[in-house]
């Protein structure tokens, strides 16, 4: 892992450093390039710019309402009905590899999320495991409640209490 996320990038840049210095007249393209949008100071300039109809002001930060778009009644049907179903049915529902703007739980782009093979493999056992092996009560006859609290991560407002009850006829409790 080490060799791959270091001497891979060096090796190119190497390369490329030593076939521009052999191609002085391609280089020299680089330079001009490089002149012509960073200029002599070493900072790329923000500009206004109009994206899609919307004018996104020079110095702009911008956020995207993600839970907002994944909740869009015009790309999906009954939005808010849990069905895990409608990402069995349409394969463009459940890419969630950065490439479709409709959902992107993991983000996009160069900052798209590196946990995405450890996130899928941990949550499908983890998960797969607890459902297989227990079956699951709320205590007191309440019901799961679905209120949400916004931290760096959006967890349930009070933590879900369960009880497991071994379903299993190899599980230790009914031995
Ligand atoms: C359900 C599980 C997970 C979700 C929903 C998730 C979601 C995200 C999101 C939305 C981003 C920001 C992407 C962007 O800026 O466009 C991100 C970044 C990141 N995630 Fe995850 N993540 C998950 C699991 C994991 C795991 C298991 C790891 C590590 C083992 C991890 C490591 C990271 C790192 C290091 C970044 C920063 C990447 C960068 O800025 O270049 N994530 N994640």
């Amino acid at each position: 892992m080490v060799i791959g996320g270091t001497d891979t990038t060096f090796a190119t840049m190497e390369w490329a450093m030593t076939e521009l210095l052999r191609h002085p007249n391609k280089l020299r393209k680089v330079i001009e390039e490089l002149d012509a949008i960073i200029g002599d100071q070493n900072v790329v300039e923000d500009e206004t710019t109009v994206i899609a109809g919307y004018t996104i002001p020079k110095n702009s930060c911008i956020f995207f309402n993600v839970r907002a778009i994944q909740r869009d009644a015009e790309f999906w049907e009954d939005p808010l009905r849990f069905e895990p179903e409608r990402f069995l049915k349409d394969t463009e529902k459940r890419n969630y590899t950065g490439n479709s703007f409709h959902f992107f739980p993991f983000g996009s782009g160069r900052r798209i999320c590196v946990g995405i093979p450890l996130a899928e493999k941990n949550i499908m056992q983890i998960l797969a495991t607890l459902l297989h092996c227990f079956d699951w009560e709320l205590p007191d006859g309440r019901q799961p409640d679905v209120k949400e609290k916004l931290q760096f991560v959006l967890t349930k407002a009070e933590p879900l209490v369960v009880v497991p009850i071994a379903r299993l006829s190899n599980s230790i409790q009914n031995q």
